[in-house]
């Protein structure tokens, strides 16, 4: 046979076959559960949910101490030294705080443990009863984690609260929950201080002291009762006076954690050790080959389930963990000084943890960068990265081999050294993750993806899409420790018997599953329920959809569709993320309001892109929000809405019929997006609800 046909068809009929043989591999199978009638899925390694990988573990503090004795030298915390804090004022006269960064100082797992039984001593010398609680109110860090694990192995209830809680939020949570100790970083102390006299309960104060805080502390002792010791002073008097573990039991409250807050205030769920533990394991058995070579970056919220998880899966592992944050991460970060290293440089990560939102971003700045780059460069990138593309979507006829690893040389390797060049697989979770992004990512870090779907109610526990399962927009099969029923939403008109996927609300079953809202019970009775076998339920008010491989895709969210005035339902989730596809779009919320029959949009507009645009039309501006305000602008802007809502296929009645153009980032600080960057709806519909009825008017 002629060797040029061969060499044609012999890599089409591998296409076609191994194409094939993908859609056909099984990651979860169905399942008869007990409960609610609905179509349920499992793990199809796992016939029924894992408790716990680790013989003998059953608590957090348990798989803590086995992780330290085993891989006692291995370095487990490794926290950035600060050279130099430096103040740059800009030219319009704002300034910055810029930070120079050293090397990583580690903890080995064995200091790192003695770190933590001091600290639990030292909490019980300082004074802190059996029964009352401790809050963390810190960015993410090593003490962190020394607290949390200091606290548990005194069996004391964790409540976890972002850095970024607005007054209001924060003072529910502590008053709720009686905390009696409060943990801290420096910034957060002044925040405590400022509100101390609308805290019931707080006794003490632990501050974490790598900054001066001596106006913080001389004010305390005007203003406050409080007993206010800094980490480094608890740690010391525990190792002088040590006191015996009290060490908890599976069922015991391991963290009062608060919700995002993405759909009102912040609700409090009570996880147990036997939660936390069944998500870890289950978790485990999902990453690649980890092990105590893996090095991870943390910078994302602890107070976040997903950091939470993530942070316990490395300990188990033996990995070690290296903190940074969102501000310092890479080399041209907002808060590193210019010239010096970030976070992901000196560190060299192989495993991470990122929300969509950030993903987001290092897609846009690639993509930016390349754009301004133009030229051969960009040509480059885009036959590289088409090449690759068609690779991953199963071609043979696509780089692989030797080509692939040309083009990772020539073009990808100056990408992945932005995150350290190290990367071997990424986690993200908490949000859906757009298609296009995760091709991206995949292809420019040459490493996949592993997205996760859970919620704080279910310890970050659901599903998880498989390292080798290369397709986009679902979040994979069932983990381990869960079981996934879909049942009937019929006013939403999702059904189980719907084709050719059932479709349904998603119920989330197993040992993952939390103990409910602390406080609140009602709601409790409302969205968890116990089976005849036994088996705990979360109802998610997420819909979703199987696929026949046992993959779960997110499709709608109960809570975000509204109906119309003549009755069509908008889910404003779905719209959202088809419309910000536009380059002119940073952020958006879509409002519906459901005496009417049209959507509006608030807008928050990606400078560099309307910049550009600008300058491209001749427009003239002083600054970005005159340029925002321009009736062209906002044309242009709404112009390429319509574009991307074609594009997705919206209905009309989808696309927002009016629109506000927003200058100004949407942000954790300004409380208007939770800390892992979702949309606080309530909030931002408040904060513009002039806007808003003007549209309407
Ligand atoms: N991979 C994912 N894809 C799509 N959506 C996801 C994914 N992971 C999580 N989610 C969404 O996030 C929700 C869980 O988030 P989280 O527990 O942080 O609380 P929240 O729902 O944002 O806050 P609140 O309950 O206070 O409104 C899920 O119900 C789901 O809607």
């Amino acid at each position: 046979m002629n060797p040029y046909l061969v060499g044609l068809f012999v890599p089409l009929i591998f296409s076609v076959v191994l194409r094939k043989q993908r859609k056909e591999k099984k990651r979860g199978v169905p399942v008869e559960v007990g409960g609610e009638p609905g179509y349920a899925v499992r793990n199809y390694r796992f016939t029924s949910p894992v408790e716990t990988t680790h013989e003998g573990v059953s608590t957090i503090p348990e798989l803590f101490e086995h992780s330290c004795k085993l891989y006692s030298d291995h370095h487990l915390f490794g926290s950035r030294k600060l050279i130099a804090r430096e103040t740059e004022v800009s030219p319009d006269g704002r300034s910055f705080e810029k930070l120079h960064l050293g090397s990583y100082d580690w903890k080995s797992y064995s200091q790192a443990f003695e770190a933590v039984c001091s600290f639990a001593s030292g909490l019980v010398n300082l004074g802190h009863a059996k029964g009352e609680r401790v809050a963390i109110f810190s960015d993410t860090r090593a003490e962190w984690q020394i607290a949390l694990q200091g606290c548990f192995r005194r069996n004391i209830t964790v409540v976890t609260i972002y850095a970024s809680l607005g007054e209001e939020a924060l003072c529910h949570s502590l008053n709720e929950t009686e905390v009696s100790t409060v943990v801290c970083g420096p910034k957060e102390l002044k925040k405590l201080i400022d509100i101390s006299g609308q805290l019931d309960t707080v006794k003490r104060v632990i501050y974490m002291d790598d900054e001066d805080v001596s106006i913080e502390l001389s004010s305390a002792k005007t203003k406050t009762p409080w007993t206010i010791t800094s980490f480094i002073e608890v740690e010391k008097l525990g190792h002088e006076n040590p006191v015996e573990a009290d060490l908890p039991v599976a069922s015991d409250i391991a963290v009062i954690m608060y919700t995002s807050g993405s759909t009102g205030l912040p609700k409090g769920v009570m996880m147990t050790h036997g939660n936390v533990l069944s998500t870890v394991s289950a978790v485990m058995t999902i990453v690649p080959s980890i092990g105590c070579k893996d090095v991870y970056l943390a910078y994302l919220p602890l107070a976040h389930v997903l950091e939470l998880a993530a942070e316990a899966v490395m300990v188990a592992a033996g990995c070690s963990i290296g903190y940074g944050s969102p501000l310092t991460l890479t080399d041209t970060s907002n808060k590193i000084k210019k010239g010096t290293k970030g976070d992901a440089s000196v560190l060299g990560p192989t495993l991470m943890t990122a929300v969509p939102a950030i993903l987001d971003r290092v897609r846009d700045g690639v993509r930016k960068n390349v754009d301004a780059k133009g030229g051969l460069a960009k040509k480059l990138f885009d036959i590289g990265y088409s090449r690759r593309l068609s690779a991953i979507n199963g071609s043979w006829f696509g780089a692989w081999g030797l080509e692939k690893i040309l083009w990772d040389f020539v073009v990808f390797r100056k990408v992945r050294a932005i995150l350290g060049g190290q990367i071997r697989f990424m986690l993200s979770g908490g949000a859906p993750l757009s298609g296009d992004t995760q091709r991206f990512i995949n292809i420019c870090l040459g490493a996949p993806i592993g997205q996760g779907y859970g919620l704080t109610e279910t310890c970050a526990g659901g599903s998880f899409s498989a390292y080798d399962d290369t397709s986009v927009g679902r979040v994979g099969a069932p983990l381990p420790c869960s079981f996934i029923k879909l049942i009937d939403w019929p006013e939403g008109g999702y059904l189980i018997t719907d084709s050719p996927m059932p479709r349904g609300e998603i119920v989330i079953g197993g040992p993952n599953v939390t103990a409910g809202y602390f406080k609140n019970e009602e709601k409790t009775r409302e969205v968890y329920k116990v089976d005849e076998k036994g088996m705990r339920w979360f109802y998610t008010g997420d819909i979703g959809r199987f696929h026949s491989d046992g993959c779960l895709e997110i499709i709608d969210r109960k809570k975000d569709i509204v109906k119309l005035q003549h009755g069509e339902y908008v889910s404003l989730g779905k719209v959202e993320s088809a419309l910000i596809v536009s380059p002119y779009v940073d952020n958006i919320m879509l409002h519906a309001d459901p005496f009417h029959s049209y959507c509006v949009a608030l807008v928050v507009a990606a400078p560099q892109a309307i910049e550009n645009w600008a300058h491209s039309k001749g427009i003239t501006f002083s600054d970005f929000e005159e340029l925002c305000q321009k009736e062209e602008t906002v044309k242009e802007v709404h112009a390429s809405l319509v574009k991307a809502a074609k594009q997705a296929r919206l209905e009309k009645f989808e696309i927002p019929a009016r629109i506000k153009l927003l200058s100004q980032p949407w942000t954790p600080e300004s409380g208007l997006v939770t800390a892992a960057l979702k949309l606080k709806r309530e909030v931002i519909r408040k904060a513009y609800a002039e806007d808003l009825a003007k549209f309407y008017a």
